[in-house]
């Protein structure tokens, strides 16, 4: 098991042949291509996922702790943007690991929250200063007035 290594998606798209094999579960590249025939689901279902993410095709099935073990055994590094927490406890193996990476996006959404200004400063900001500029004109204007 190798969980140092990072490999970015389309590194590991380029690994989609019966001679080269790897799968994306839960974050976990797995290289299974000397698993292919030992695999009792059959190699078929492993080819057709090779390269790509197959962390939903594999829960589907509800592959047991063994399963879960080789992968442990096969997992040769991980995806760009996973936290994968190794844990001892099998069974929070992969819930741990089921972290979705932050998004660009919901960084973006964050930091404008962060910048909401409370709406009194907005009084404060605009109002107050157009209020005295109101006083101002008004002032001279009245001055004027009274000067004629
Ligand atoms: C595309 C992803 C996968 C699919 C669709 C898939 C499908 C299947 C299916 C249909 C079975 C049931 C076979 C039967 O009952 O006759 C099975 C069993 C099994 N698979 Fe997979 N498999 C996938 C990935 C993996 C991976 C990555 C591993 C481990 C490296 C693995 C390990 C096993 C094991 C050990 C079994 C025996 C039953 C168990 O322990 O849960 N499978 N798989």
């Amino acid at each position: 098991m190798d969980t140092e290594k990072i490999f970015t998606l389309s590194q590991v798209a380029q690994h989609k042949s019966k001679q080269d094999c790897w799968i994306i579960i839960h974050g976990r590249i797995i290289d299974v291509t000397k698993f292919l025939e030992e695999h009792p689901g059959g190699e078929e279902v492993l080819i057709e996922s090779a390269g790509k993410d197959a962390t939903k095709e594999f829960e589907d099935i509800g592959h047991s702790k063994a399963a879960k073990n080789y992968i442990l055994k096969y997992q040769i590094g991980n995806l760009q943007g996973y936290k994968i927490q190794d844990d001892d406890d099998d069974d929070n193996l992969f819930t741990h690991s089921n972290k979705e990476p932050i998004k660009a996006k919901e960084i973006e959404a964050f930091v404008i929250k962060q910048n909401f200004k409370p709406k009194h400063l907005f009084f404060f900001e605009y109002f107050v200063p157009f209020l005295a500029a109101a006083f101002f004109l008004y002032y001279r204007y009245l001055n004027g007035a009274l000067q004629l």
